[in-house]
């Protein structure tokens, strides 16, 4: 089974470590291409035995399954360009949350499914979000399943939620990082904690976190309660946080739903 990888940016090189890494596709059954060519040889660089495609037909004709890692608006010219070679043995991966797999369908004559990733899937943790075509065969799908369980908790998403999921697995450690952020500079204002320390602090504390949810010891219902000691700081805390958090989250939400609706009209595949 060779796997191919169109775009080796952001997701496209941490799918290329991490399947390698993890163990869940050995390196000389991976075919990569990206349009500037040397961060495709840098990969290969310190996995030997990848292949490097020469152009992007090489990569689609070589392999069983192919990941689309480019950006949505690269799309129409990547399958304008690989459609031909694509057949109904091969099943085409896109990662990207507002190209639809049905419009995929129409567009390619191989099976087609979307498996959005996370940058937390570096560390083979994480969620991915799977949503399966109507042509993907029973055992693509426990293959490509049982591929991203090295790397990820794989999860079924149905495309009317998809910007929520995507929000929460993909964008989410961008997010989390921000309000991170804000939460360490505020410290450093109401109380001169220095930056520094109050960093250090957070991030182990998040480790913690993580986890704590990893091993399922607490839910988030739980950590709450075992934490708040009656009539403690904590209480008082989350009193602040309920009466100053407004819309702030819904307000997020929003402004996401109506970016994917925007990209989405703009994506002419
Ligand atoms: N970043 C994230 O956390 C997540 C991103 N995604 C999705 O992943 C996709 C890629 O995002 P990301 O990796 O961040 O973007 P990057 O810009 O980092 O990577 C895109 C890559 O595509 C390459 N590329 C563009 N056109 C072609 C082409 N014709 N042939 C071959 N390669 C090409 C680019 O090459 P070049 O070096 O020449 O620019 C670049 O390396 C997006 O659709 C995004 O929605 C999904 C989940 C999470
Ligand atoms: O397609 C998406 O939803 C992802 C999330 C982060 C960037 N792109």
């Amino acid at each position: 089974m060779k796997w191919g990888i169109i775009g080796t940016g952001n997701m496209g090189s941490m799918l290329t470590t991490s399947l390698v890494k993890s163990g869940a596709v050995s390196a000389s059954d991976l075919i990569i291409y990206n349009r500037t060519a040397q961060k495709a040889l840098d990969l290969q660089k310190d996995e030997a035995e990848l292949t490097v495609a020469e152009n992007l037909k090489e990569v689609a004709k070589k392999s069983d399954i192919l990941f689309l890692c480019v950006k949505p608006h690269h799309y129409s010219q990547v399958l304008n360009e690989i459609k031909n070679e694509l057949t109904l043995n091969q099943c085409l991966v896109s990662i990207t949350s507002p190209v639809s797999v049905e419009d995929l369908e129409n567009k390619v004559s191989c099976q087609v499914a979307r498996i959005v990733p996370s940058i937390t899937n570096h560390a083979h943790a994480g969620v991915s979000l799977f949503t399966f075509g109507s042509r993907v065969t029973g055992s693509v799908k426990q293959n490509l399943w049982n591929t991203f369980e090295y790397i990820s908790k794989p999860s079924t998403i149905e495309e009317d939620h998809i910007r929520a999921a995507s929000d929460m697995v993909s964008c989410g450690p961008a997010f989390i990082s921000f309000l991170l952020k804000e939460w360490i500079e505020a410290a450093g204002e109401v109380t001169g904690i220095s930056e520094k320390k109050a960093t250090e602090l957070t991030e182990n504390m998040m480790i913690g976190l993580g986890s704590l949810l990893s091993k399922e010891i607490f839910t988030l219902d739980e950590l709450m309660e075992k934490v708040t000691v009656k009539g403690g700081v904590t209480g008082e805390g989350l009193k602040a946080l309920e009466a100053h958090i407004g819309s702030l989250f819904q307000e997020m939400f929003k402004a996401t739903q109506n970016k994917h609706k925007e990209d989405k009209i703009g994506i002419d595949l």
